[in-house]
């Protein structure tokens, strides 16, 4: 079936949100005419989009991925930092790390609490429960659901890094909860040391994504849409440039194709009528940048970019929110089951891996390498240690919020920052923050151009409260992984350089190839803490500065917020100012969530779909819709 002239629904973006949006609409309503226009290529069973443990190959590769590098910032002592968002159908859940991982319920109330009715917690849980099969084991199955397309399961087996991860902390810190059987993504959890769950599939050990489960699994579907009999289209390594309008209201989307990507039509405009919605669902960094070239923004940035102004809306492209990152690497004993050797992409070494995978959808490319965490809340103790700079934040955000965490903690089986020597075996500790306080912002840097670099400012560190958790986090974690059977050592140059004569000077390992010996081994659960002066303080601030990163997490840019207090979307994700017009991802959160944020896109995609159907007049078929994908991935 060749392309149509025009389509009922153009979604600008191929992405999480987008997959969702179009699967759930195509089968509630047949006949609907949509079109996808998305920047990447296809996903469709490629290897390193469906075999788990290939995930790095996006970030390392550049496969998939757009780079947006930031300005310069004295926070970071001068640096940049480069912030990856997925760049292909499916989006970021073709291409992320596959943590499953929920938010407090509260996250969402706070959003309702804006004026977003119908954006709580009692609203949105259903509909998380609605996008997944959980396959774990649970004796709280009121938390979960069990027929939805994305699967969530604990990968392809259990390593013994997670399992020592969750045995030491039970041991070690008193303060806080520690069980091999824990849900930490209930919603409420906090404070308990448990499993980290995957978006993998079970029985396939395949990644679990929006592009396989909402839009390949279509009847009929065919990723050529020439050869589709299907009314969902998808068109590839194409970039909406702008929005186009008929007096108010939208009626299609300009695009162009990349010069170097299709030389038959080079980077002329095209254009893409929709007859009834245009929905973006470009990301935090592609809708709001859609918007500003539409003429939809701030008078000064759409000035600034000669760019004559069509709605007055200051909050396009404000409000960027991510988690600040560390990884702190640990070398680990020989019997340790890590994925250094996968995350190499040595193919001769990934052999054996890739044989248990492809006949049993086991093993070890079936995982992530993340197998436990916590999401951590201070104690009266932990504040005081936190010292002056996050005192006001505790007092005015955490003190009267009892299920936010202050950050996430995971251990990792295998080291991905990319600084323990070659040929060892390691393990990693994440930590993040959950609300950093700085906030930043990301703007056009063309007016014509949507594949130019954007004008982007996370601001990370600004504020010295993220930097006092990140520190905290730091001596915490040197605690745990120092006390797990694995511990070889401490791959010094992924540490703080504290001086040779500081008492918290890294266990060395350097030149030591799998150092199985019992001097580098652990130290016993109860020795002492290691006691920081204000000189390693500095040390440890330092590094955090010169490392911390994303966690790929963007959100924000287009809030759902009223007009007047700086918001882009209503609570039907309908662009202020404009008719036909919604925006559709994670860009419309108003306020960060303390979780990975693929659960998130989730949760906005099935909303998305439910408000779009409600104004297609198409409620009446979504009965159908939660009872099918019991087990396959073919929605009919
Ligand atoms: C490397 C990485 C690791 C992550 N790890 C995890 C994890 O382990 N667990 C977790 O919960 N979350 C994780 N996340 C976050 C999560 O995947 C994202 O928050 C989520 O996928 C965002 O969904 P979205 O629909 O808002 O945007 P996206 O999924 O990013 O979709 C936006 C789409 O729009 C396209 N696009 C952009 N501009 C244009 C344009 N002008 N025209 C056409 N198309 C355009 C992009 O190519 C992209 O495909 C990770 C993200 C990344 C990038």
């Amino acid at each position: 079936m060749p392309l149509f002239n025009t389509y009922d629904i153009v979604l600008a973006g191929g992405g999480t949100v987008a997959c969702i949006i179009a699967g759930r609409l195509a089968q509630a309503d047949p006949s609907l005419k949509i079109l996808i226009i998305e920047a990447g290529s296809h996903s469709f069973n490629l290897h390193h989009h469906v075999q788990p443990a290939r995930y790095l190959n996006s970030l390392v590769r550049g496969q998939a991925v757009s780079h947006h590098k930031s300005v310069p910032s004295d926070a970071l002592g001068g640096r940049s930092v480069c912030v990856p968002s997925g760049r292909c159908v499916g989006g970021g859940s073709a291409v992320n790390f596959m943590i499953y991982n929920r938010p407090p319920a509260s996250d969402y109330d706070d959003w309702e609490k804006l004026g977003n009715t119908g954006w709580g917690a009692k609203s949105l849980i259903p509909l998380a429960k609605k996008a997944e099969s959980y396959q774990i084991p649970t004796n709280r199955p009121a938390m979960h659901g069990f027929t939805g397309p994305i699967k969530i399961s604990h990968g392809g087996r259990h390593t013994n890094i997670g399992e020592e991860f969750l045995e030491t902390a039970g041991q070690y810190d008193k303060d806080r909860k520690s069980s091999t059987s824990a849900d930490t993504s209930d919603f409420h959890a906090v404070n308990v040391y448990g499993p980290w769950h995957k978006y993998i599939d079970s029985s396939t050990g395949k990644r679990s994504d929006t592009a396989h489960h909402f839009l390949y699994s279509l009847k009929n579907f065919n990723v050529d849409p020439n050869e589709s009999k299907h009314n969902v289209h998808v068109i590839t390594d194409r970039r909406v440039v702008k929005v186009i309008f008929e007096n108010n209201r939208a009626i299609g989307v300009e695009y162009v194709a990349r010069e170097d990507t299709d030389k038959e039509s080079g980077s002329e405009p095209q254009v893409a009528y929709a007859s009834r919605l245009v929905v973006l669902s470009s990301g935090a960094f592609g809708s709001p940048a859609i918007l500003e070239r539409s003429g939809i923004g701030s008078a000064q940035r759409l000035a600034d970019a000669g760019i004559r102004q069509f709605v007055d809306l200051p909050g396009v492209g404000e409000n960027y929110n991510d988690h600040n990152l560390c990884m702190i690497p640990f070398l680990a004993a020989e019997d340790s089951d890590c994925l250094d050797d996968i995350f190499s992409g040595d193919e001769e070494i990934i052999k054996p891996h890739l044989k248990e995978w492809q006949e049993q959808g086991s093993g070890l490319l079936a995982h992530n390498s993340v197998d436990a965490g916590i999401k951590l809340r201070p104690t009266p103790d932990n504040i005081k240690e936190l010292g002056p700079s996050f005192k006001q934040t505790w007092e005015d955000f955490y003190a009267g919020a009892p299920d936010k965490p202050m950050a996430a903690m995971c251990v990792t089986a295998g080291d991905f920052s990319n600084s323990a020597p070659a040929g060892t075996k390691t393990f990693g500790i994440i930590f993040y923050t959950a609300y950093p306080q700085a906030i930043g912002s990301t703007h056009i840097g063309s007016a014509t151009d949507p594949w130019a670099p954007l004008t982007f400012e996370p601001n990370f560190l600004d504020n010295p409260a993220d930097l006092a958790v990140l520190r905290w986090c730091y001596k915490h974690c040197r605690e745990l992984a120092r006390r797990m059977k694995s511990f070889r050592g401490e791959v010094s140059a992924g540490h703080p350089k504290f001086s040779s004569v500081s008492n918290a000077k890294t266990v060395p390992c350097e030149g030591v190839k799998h150092a199985d010996s019992p001097a580098s081994g652990p130290v016993s659960i109860d020795a002492p803490k290691i006691v920081y002066s204000e000189e390693d303080d500095r040390a440890i601030d330092d590094y955090i500065k010169a490392t911390v990163g994303t966690t790929w997490h963007s959100l924000g840019t287009c809030a759902m917020k009223p007009r007047a207090a700086g918001g882009v979307v209503d609570p039907r994700l309908n662009v202020h100012g404009v008719e036909n017009l919604k925006v559709a991802d994670l860009s419309i959160v108003p306020l960060n969530v303390a979780a990975n944020t693929n659960s998130t896109a989730l949760v906005v995609g099935e909303k998305a779909f439910l408000l779009i159907a409600e104004d297609l007049g198409i409620s009446r078929n979504f009965k159908n819709i939660a009872r099918t994908n019991l087990n396959g991935n073919r929605m009919e």
